[in-house]
Order: C-alpha cells, then sequence, then structure tokens
C-alpha cells in the first residue's frame, strides 16, 4: 500500500523555482533514497513534505489523506517524522531530558520515562543518557536525534544527511540501526543522502533530484550507470568513491 504520495509538487523562492513539478510515491516499509546535485531542491522537498515550507502547487497524499495543507505539528502526529541536517537538540538539556521532550509533547504517557530510556538503549547511548547534548560527539547527536524522531513514531521517516560528517565505523552503525527500524518496526525512510554507498546497503530504490525535476526512479545499479544521472550527478564523483 501506499504510505506517501507526492503529486506534482512546485515550490520558489522569489524567482528560484526549485520543485519542478516532483511526483513519486513510497510504499509502506518501503526505504527510498533521494540524491543530487548541490542545491538541486532535495531538502526542500524533505521541508515540503515534513510541512515546514508549503508547496506552490500539487498535493501530498498520506495514507491517502491530504496533508499538504497541515502544519508540521499536526503532520508529525499523523506519523512523520524527520532529522535535520544540521542537529536541532537541546544543547543544555541531557540525553534523557531531549527525549522526554517531544515525548510529553505528543501523547503524554506515564511510562515516558521508561519509553525514553528504551529509545535512547535502542539508538546506543545509554552510556551518555544522563551527559548534557552539547558534550556529545556528532555521530551521538546523529543518535539522539534519531531518537527524539522516533519517540513520535513516526510510520514515515526523513533523514537529511544523517551519515554526513561521520566517520566509517559510525556510518556502519547508523546503517545497522537503521535497517533495524526498517525491518523490525517496519517503519518507512525516506533518506536524502550524499554518501552513496551507505545508502545503497539500506536501500534498494533511488530517486535522482536535479534542477528540480526527477531525473531518475530505479535501483542503484541503474542508477550509476544512466547517462542522464552520470551527466548530471556523478560525474567523476562516483568513481572516486567506488572504492571508499
Ligand atoms: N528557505 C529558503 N529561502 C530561499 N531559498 C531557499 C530556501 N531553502 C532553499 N533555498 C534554495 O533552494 C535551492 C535548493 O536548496 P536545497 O537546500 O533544497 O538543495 P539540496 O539539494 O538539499 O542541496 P544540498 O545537497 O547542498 O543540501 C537552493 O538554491 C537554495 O538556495
Amino acid at each position: 500500500m501506499k504510505l506517501l504520495e507526492v503529486r506534482d509538487v512546485h515550490k520558489s523562492f522569489g524567482g528560484n523555482h526549485v520543485l519542478k513539478g516532483v511526483s513519486f510515491s513510497v510504499g509502506e516499509g518501503e526505504v527510498l533514497g533521494i540524491v543530487g546535485p548541490n542545491g538541486s531542491g532535495k531538502t526542500t522537498l524533505l521541508n515540503v513534505i515534513s510541512g515546514i515550507l508549503r508547496q506552490d502547487r500539487g498535493s501530498l497524499i498520506f495514507e491517502g489523506r491530504d496533508i499538504g495543507f497541515l502544519r508540521p505539528s499536526a503532520r508529525a502526529k499523523l506519523g512523520i517524522g524527520r532529522t535535520f541536517q544540521v542537529t536541532r537538540l537541546f544543547s543544555n538539556l541531557t540525553v534523557l531530558e531531549n527525549v522526554l521532550v517531544p515525548l510529553h509533547y505528543g501523547s503524554p504517557l506515564p511510562a515516558g520515562r521508561r519509553v525514553a530510556e528504551e529509545l535512547i538503549e535502542l539508538v546506543g547511548l545509554s552510556h551518555k543518557i544522563r551527559e548534557k547534548a552539547a558534550s556529545l560527539s556528532l555521530a551521538q547527536r546523529k543518535r539522539l536525534e534519531l531518537a527524539r524522531a522516533l519517540a513520535l513514531k513516526p510510520k514515515l521517516l526523513l533523514l537529511d544527511e544523517v551519515f554526513a560528517g561521520l566517520n566509517p565505523v559510525s556510518i556502519r552503525e547508523i546503517v545497522e540501526l537503521l535497517a533495524r527500524l526498517s525491518s523490525d518496526k517496519g517503519i518507512t525512510l525516506i533518506l536524502v543522502e550524499h554518501v552513496l554507498k551507505a545508502l545503497f546497503q539500506l536501500t534498494g530504490r533511488v530517486l535522482v533530484l536535479s534542477e528540480g525535476k526527477l531525473i531518475f526512479d530505479g535501483s542503484p545499479e541503474g542508477m550509476v550507470k544512466n547517462p542522464e544521472v552520470i551527466k548530471a550527478y556523478l560525474g567523476e564523483r562516483y568513481a572516486g568513491e567506488k572504492g571508499t
């Protein structure tokens, strides 16, 4: 069954037409990658799906319902969660407190603290539970952001460059964590990503956005051979990444 349908979405900033009629759908439980050159509109697309930005034209259908005019908080309650390219945490709060905030913001749970502890364990941060978020490494901050997003029990999780800036060990651990979220919890994932090797371990379907238009929707194998994708995005870049 389709979980999300994006239909002919357009978005401009002044005279900058950033999304030019983007359409695709994601099935329940699917893992979908979105890649493309810098500035091609990937983060804008995530912002339109999560409701931070309003599309100028087109519609967004989530579980058969038009959500295109709902506020971000209403979309979060329906089950659309996200993480950000630059993590958005409460630096002065502890790891535990950071996860308790969205738990209380969602439906107030008497067992909130236990749920928070479980989520923190799930993302591998139990040993940091009483530390301030400000003291965490980049990889740990990304894990904490995941725990915060999971606190709202998302059906769909939008991940914006979750692997950026991480070392290979952290990347591997987060790949494993995301694979578990998908297989054990059935959470649908949309990853905007530049780290192709990690992305390809998680998904068999990738969309390529170039200058606000989808130019490819298919398998990683098909993507790396596609002449239009090579011209617009991969160029020499993939050749350099292959061995890493
Ligand atoms: N809030 C905004 N106001 C004005 N312009 C914006 C805004 N958000 C994005 N843009 C513009 O939209 C275009 C696409 O940006 P976007 O961040 O969506 O690209 P991207 O594909 O995510 O790039 P990257 O891979 O570098 O993160 C850019 O020209 C950017 O300057």
